[in-house]
């Protein structure tokens, strides 16, 4: 056990399958008969869902409780807490809520007396006769909401990029202020949105543990609402979601094609804000570029505060390298720390990863990580993206802002929206690639150069003036400043101006 916990957190799947594997071979475990409380059927559940080995093994003779929202979840030691999070959590929080009807936290009490019992337990010797865990006094209790685990902000390691996220997250935990009502955080994957939302939520949770917070993925959000409608209960559906302080929806892109929830969804942006409680939202885009959100929602989304999570740069990521190690208890060289930061440039959730993988080599070998050592053990994780945007991508993400097709922009329409969003992405074009005036004009159904030219120029005009230009989308009349609509396509195609 000793020389598998290092590794835990660098391949602990295929820790818990060799583990269920060895385990499994024993028939030492009896299973403990299903009754009819609340308990047994989140047990009944359980087994239902992973099978009678993997029950046996894990759950059996765990004994269970409810508290109000809470199941309460007594283990024999932090290990098996740790495996049972890891692995089990979201299960053990849908048999909760499949029981209770409505969305629980897991708690995990540590039990010393089952603790001993445990250690029993996988001694051949005792195999014989089934154990129980007794009840005892908790001596740990997790007490945080639903899914949200133990994220915090000043864990989150902050630079020049994501000051102004984290700086949002900060005062939407600290105040009332309006200003952040919304917030909607938007990017690439691995940047933080998640850790930031889940942080807001504990934090909240933590200042004022009176207040009723809630994180949900919109993904999870869909399927209680499709539940709850096929078992025509949405009082407590909307009981649920509608009296809370704080709601965090994450990846609320998920909702794009789905139009019956995004109503409901809608209906619960508008009860919550009309309280003055707070919403927060992550997506991949911002909120103006996702397809097929309404534009009720998306003028909602838009009314509070709209920040965009971008990779830190070189100085940050080499403090999310140093610290991440430290916590991993990896000492390593500045020469290391900088060709990991220098070279993992995608995102923070692949820095993470390559911390692990060193610290890895490191538990293993138990050798010093060398800078040639770093260089072999991450080359599969060495950033290999060209950051120059290219045509098509530029042409797709202005037209799917404008809310017209692509290959609009490629004919010859003449209509307002299209020509000014052929205009947009012929600027884009112009000044983010080495693409020459007819080469632009080829991108676009080979439209003569003396057009690219003049379209470039009239954005260019637009810009110096600090223009405001209207369109419609889909209908309905949009305006804005022409510099604001250039920085949200830019963004969304990650262009730096
Ligand atoms: N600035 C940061 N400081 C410390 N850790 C960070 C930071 N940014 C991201 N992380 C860590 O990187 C990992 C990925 O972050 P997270 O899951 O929040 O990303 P995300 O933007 O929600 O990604 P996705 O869109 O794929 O869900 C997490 O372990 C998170 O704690």
């Amino acid at each position: 056990m000793l020389l598998i916990r290092p590794l835990l957190g660098i391949s602990f799947r295929t820790v818990v399958e060799v583990l269920e594997s060895f385990l499994l071979k024993k028939k030492d475990i009896d299973l403990t008969k299903l009754k009819d409380s609340p308990e047994s059927k989140a047990k009944e559940y359980l087994l239902d869902k992973i099978g009678r080995e993997k029950y046996d093994l894990w759950f059996s003779q765990l004994d269970m409780s409810f508290e109000k929202d809470k199941l309460q979840v007594l283990v024999p030691n932090s290990f098996m807490e740790g495996m049972l999070r890891r692995n089990y959590l979201a299960l053990l929080e849908e048999a909760g809520s499949s029981v209770s009807g409505s969305e629980v936290g897991i708690s995990f009490v540590v039990n010393k007396q089952a603790q001993k019992n445990s250690e029993r337990r996988i001694k051949p010797a005792n195999a014989s006769k089934p154990l129980k865990y007794p009840k005892a006094r908790p001596v740990v209790v997790e007490d945080l909401p639903a899914g949200t685990g133990r994220y915090n902000l000043d864990d989150f390691i902050v630079g020049r990029k994501n000051k102004m996220a984290h700086r949002a997250a900060k005062a939407c935990v600290s105040s009332g202020s309006e200003l952040y009502n919304p917030l909607f955080f938007f990017g690439s994957y691995g940047l933080g949105k998640t850790h930031l939302l889940k942080a807001i939520v504990n934090e909240t949770m933590r200042n004022n543990p009176s207040l009723k917070c809630k994180y949900i993925s919109a993904e999870d959000f869909t399927n209680q609402f499709v539940n709850s409608t096929l078992r025509k209960d949405m009082n407590s559906f909307r009981k649920r979601f509608r009296g809370v302080d704080v709601l965090a929806i994450d990846d609320v892109h998920f909702l794009a094609s789905k139009k019956g929830t995004q109503e409901e969804f809608l209906n619960t942006f508008n009860s919550i804000d009309h309280a003055d409680k707070k919403i927060i939202l992550a997506s991949d885009s911002h909120p103006t570029m996702i397809e097929q959100f309404t534009e009720s929602l998306v003028s909602r989304f838009v009314s509070g505060m709209v920040i965009k999570m971008e990779m830190p740069e070189f100085e940050t990521r080499k403090k999310i390298v140093e610290i991440k190690a430290s916590r991993m208890g990896l000492s390593i060289s500045q020469d290391v720390v900088e060709y990991v930061a220098q070279n993992v440039s995608a995102s923070v959730r692949e820095l993470e990863g390559a911390v692990k993988k060193l610290s890895a080599q490191h538990l293993l070998l138990e050798k010093k990580i060398t800078l040639s050592s770093a260089q072999y053990l991450i080359s599969d994780m060495v950033s290999r993206v060209s950051s120059a945007p290219d045509a098509e991508g530029i042409i797709d993400t202005t037209a799917s802002f404008f809310s017209v097709s692509s290959s609009q922009l490629r004919s010859k329409a003449k209509a307002k929206t299209v020509s000014l969003a052929r205009s947009v992405a012929m600027h884009l074009l112009r000044e983010n690639t080495d693409l020459s005036f007819p080469e632009i004009g080829g991108c676009f159904g080979g439209k003569n150069h003396s057009t690219v030219i003049q379209a470039c120029r009239k954005v260019k005009k637009l810009i110096d003036a600090n223009a405001t230009v209207d369109w419609k989308h889909r209908g309905v009349k949009r305006s804005e400043k022409i510099g604001s609509v250039i920085k949200q396509v830019s963004d969304s195609l990650n262009i730096q101006q």
